[in-house]
């Protein structure tokens, strides 16, 4: 670019004088050129040929012999030492371009348009193509997208609709109270916390979605509820095998793509048989002439004039991310605080005081909680659920830092790799709530951002987030959780989500 604009000045220079205003308006477009997003002077710009990465055999090697399915998001840690904060890799038959620093990551998420995309090449996707489902709002794009985007933002994001869902989840964390004093061996001991967490996780989503309970905390947990835990687990396992796998191998070793698909029927059938259900209930209602008041999103969705295939697909992707995420993060909590007593006891003291005398919080109540807020703050950048996010532009080609990105590619964003750099969090490995509240340690707005950012970002972020202070501030309340006495320090894994490496079991000691 430089030498473009030295050329140009040279030409017309040896014009003559008259050339002088056309001179310096050649000058100020080429300076306008060569200034990056935001006025950051651009330097030579690279192409995706220039930029570093593992070959395409040696990442190969570390996904599937040294088991970096699992181990995706310590890859983030490693390719940043290795390359820097930008880096390529082929995962499977996908180009990939790594971004890990803040401020790039910005620069990717300004960048994304009106309907952004977060990839192309899903084997979710392929699914539904495949059974004639539609897609919901995880899979859907473009206008499709915005259209179910725009109706569930209003029943989901606005604090006012928050309202409405308080005192539903809060019957159901009064059941999970129940179900872990049920659970506990005489020593006080819940084992496998996550698993009671997972049908917490059901439960608590169902409610919102259905306003009627589906007996996840039961004391016997009706079969088909297993099952459909029991498939989204096993589905998140099988996502990042068959995306890894090119097509034709499919052909050959059959059985991934055969188990993810049996996993997807059998959690669409199941989100179909509870729609059904509760609306053909309100069907009959309405028959005999009374009154429906629907507050449940099923409701809401069913009354847009949506197709009916649309409504299901978006039961059930909710549905779905309403279990892992929240099971997870709780499960991530309660151990760190089992660790670290002292953390225990102020959140325990922010909570009794916040609620003088009341043993149930409302929605109301967690603003005067800042600790709590932290402390999941912080649970979340150590434990992202979702480890890396993604992008594609189909748009535009992008400039992110020095490189240009070429439309279609597929941008993996590495926030849990951002989320423990040490020049952004000091001792990042520490679990330290208190940095969150700490007015000097500020920090770059993208460098944990495990809900995502922008008009993309997670839509079930409210509920999921009161969820979250509703049940932790109850679980406080009502017992000390200490750690297992034979338990070993747990690590995570990549399950295309984040998720404990070992079963977490704890002892809640009644208060
Ligand atoms: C701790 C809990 C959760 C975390 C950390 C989380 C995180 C995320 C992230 C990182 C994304 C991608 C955002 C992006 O691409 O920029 C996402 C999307 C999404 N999440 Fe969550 N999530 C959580 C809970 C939930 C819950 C409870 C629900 C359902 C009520 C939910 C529903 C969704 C949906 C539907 C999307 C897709 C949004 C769209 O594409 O427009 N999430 N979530």
């Amino acid at each position: 670019m430089i030498s473009v604009r030295r050329m140009l000045q040279q030409a017309l220079r040896v014009s003559g004088r008259s050339a002088f205003p056309l001179v310096k308006w050649m000058e100020r477009w080429a300076e306008a050129a060569s200034l990056g997003p935001e006025g950051t002077r651009r330097q030579a710009m690279r192409s995706l040929d220039d930029m570093p990465g593992p070959s395409v055999a040696s990442f190969a090697w570390d996904l599937f012999a040294k088991r970096g399915l699992s181990r995706l998001h310590e890859l983030q840690l490693e390719g940043v030492q290795r390359f820097g904060p930008m880096w390529k890799a082929s995962f499977g038959p996908i180009l990939t371009v790594h971004v890990a620093d803040p401020a790039l990551i910005e620069q990717v998420l300004r960048q994304e348009g009106q309907h952004p995309m977060r990839s192309d090449l899903s084997s979710w996707k392929d699914y539904r193509k495949l059974r004639g489902h539609h897609c919901g709002l995880l899979t859907s794009e473009g206008e499709e997208w915005q259209t179910v985007r725009s109706l569930l933002g209003k029943h989901m994001l606005r604090p006012k609709a928050l309202e409405a869902y308080d005192k539903t989840l809060n019957s159901v964390v009064t059941d999970l109270i129940d179900k872990l004093r049920l659970s506990r061996s005489p020593q006080g001991l819940v084992s496998d916390i996550a698993s009671e967490f997972y049908r917490f996780g059901l439960e608590g989503i169902s409610s919102v979605l259905f306003e009627s309970r589906i007996g996840c905390l039961d004391q016997v947990v009706p079969e088909e509820t297993e099952r459909f835990i029991q498939s989204i687990n096993t589905m998140f396992v099988m996502t990042l095998l068959t995306m890894a796998m090119p097509s034709w191998l499919h052909q050959l070793f059959p059985k991934p793509w055969k188990i993810f698909c049996q996993c997807w029927d059998y959690m669409f059938d199941f989100a179909k048989g509870h729609i059904d259900l509760r609306l053909t209930a309100e069907a009959k209602k309405i028959a005999r002439g009374e009154k429906v008041e629907g507050r449940y999103l099923t409701y809401f969705l069913s009354q847009m004039g949506l197709p009916m295939k649309t409504v299901y697909s978006n039961v059930t992707e909710l549905l779905l991310a309403g279990v892992d995420t929240i099971s997870s993060t709780m499960s991530w909590f309660l151990y760190e605080l089992s660790r670290h007593p002292e953390v225990q006891t102020s959140l325990r003291e922010e909570v009794l005081s916040v609620l003088e005398g009341r043993r149930i919080p409302e929605a109301a109540d967690v603003a005067r909680m800042p600790l709590l807020k932290a402390t999941v703050k912080e649970v979340l950048r150590l434990y992202p659920v979702i480890p890396a996010n993604a992008r594609v532009i189909p748009e535009r080609d992008i400039q992110v830092g020095d490189y240009l990105i070429p439309k279609n590619t597929l941008i993996t964003l590495c926030h849990f790799a951002t989320s423990r750099d040490p020049a952004v969090f000091p001792n990042p490995n520490e679990f330290q709530p208190q940095r969150w509240l700490n007015k000097d340690q500020t920090h770059h707005p993208y460098a944990s951002v495990p809900f995502g950012v922008g008009k993309r970002s997670c839509i079930g972020r409210r509920i999921a987030e009161l969820e979250l202070y509703l049940a932790l501030a109850r679980i406080l309340i009502e017992f000390d959780v200490k750690p297992d006495p034979e338990g070993v320090s747990v690590k995570p894994m990549t399950r295309t989500l984040l998720v404990p490496e070992n079963i977490i079991s704890l002892q809640f000691i009644e208060r």
